[in-house]
């Protein structure tokens, strides 16, 4: 794998810049949303046509994320010496950001959260059964649980590949821990997050009061293929 950034074209450098900006601003949205205490969680993004992801480094607070400040990455999760930001620590999780990013090629952007009613599912190691139509639409199914994996080497990449490989899910529940989702790049790994948290508080609180009604099957498939396909505007990228 190259990480030579002698190497670099003007090109794959200003992939870099763009990723760079989009994850550092993204870290915010996870704050707006209300999905992290303290620095409880993280987003990469990967740099398309290239070997490389960037990510945040490790515990530093949210209001001091720059683009300046992300660290670029290797696949195998070796940071690239002599780049912007390669003096620190990156995020614990990076090696399995990295597995999930050699595993899936198709994922262009990894989160993990710390957010309160998904971490309450994880901690029952429950998954969220599909019963509402916005869980439908955007989940196509139940968000499954992943197995308990340690943090820092890819045990957490190796938990989210083998439950999410071939699931309509881009969001898995690590058991005892807490969601990590996937998207077709940072942002819509972001809005999955989002959507994760909406659909376990949503669900938690339904439960709460009684039993919830099941969607039929078949409705679940058309709900999720008219929400990938036909939702929003005909130009809008669709993941
Ligand atoms: O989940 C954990 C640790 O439990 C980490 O992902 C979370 O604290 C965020 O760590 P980083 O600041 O990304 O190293």
């Amino acid at each position: 794998m190259n990480a030579n950034i002698e190497d670099m074209t003007p090109d794959v450098e200003a992939e870099i810049a763009r990723v760079r900006e989009e994850v550092a601003r993204l870290h915010g949205e996870l704050v707006r949303y209300g999905l992290v205490i303290w620095t409880g969680g993280n987003v990469s993004g990967r740099v398309p046509g290239t070997d490389y992801f960037v990510i945040k480094p490790s515990g530093v607070a949210y209001d001091d994320l720059a683009p300046d400040n992300m660290i670029l990455c290797t696949l195998d999760g070796e940071v690239v010496p002599g780049t912007a930001g390669s003096e620190r620590s990156p995020s614990s999780d990076t090696a399995a950001h990295a597995y999930v990013y050699r595993e899936m090629p198709e994922v262009g952007g990894v989160v993990h959260t710390h957010s309160t009613y998904a971490v309450a599912w994880a901690a029952r190691g429950e998954e969220i059964p599909c019963v509402i139509t916005g869980m439908a639409d955007e989940f196509g199914g139940p968000i499954p649980v992943g197995p308990f994996a340690v943090i820092g080497d890819d045990s957490i990449g190796r938990g989210i590949v083998e439950t999410l490989r071939g699931h309509r899910s881009r969001a898995v529940l690590m058991q005892n821990h807490g969601p990590f989702t996937i998207g077709a790049n940072a942002n819509d790994a972001v809005k999955a997050a989002v959507m994760c948290e909406d659909v376990a508080r949503s669900v938690h609180l339904a439960m709460q009061a009684g039993p919830v009604v099941p969607i039929p099957q078949e409705k679940i498939d058309s709900l999720y293929a008219r929400y990938q396909n036909v939702y929003g505007q005909a130009g809008d990228a669709r993941r």
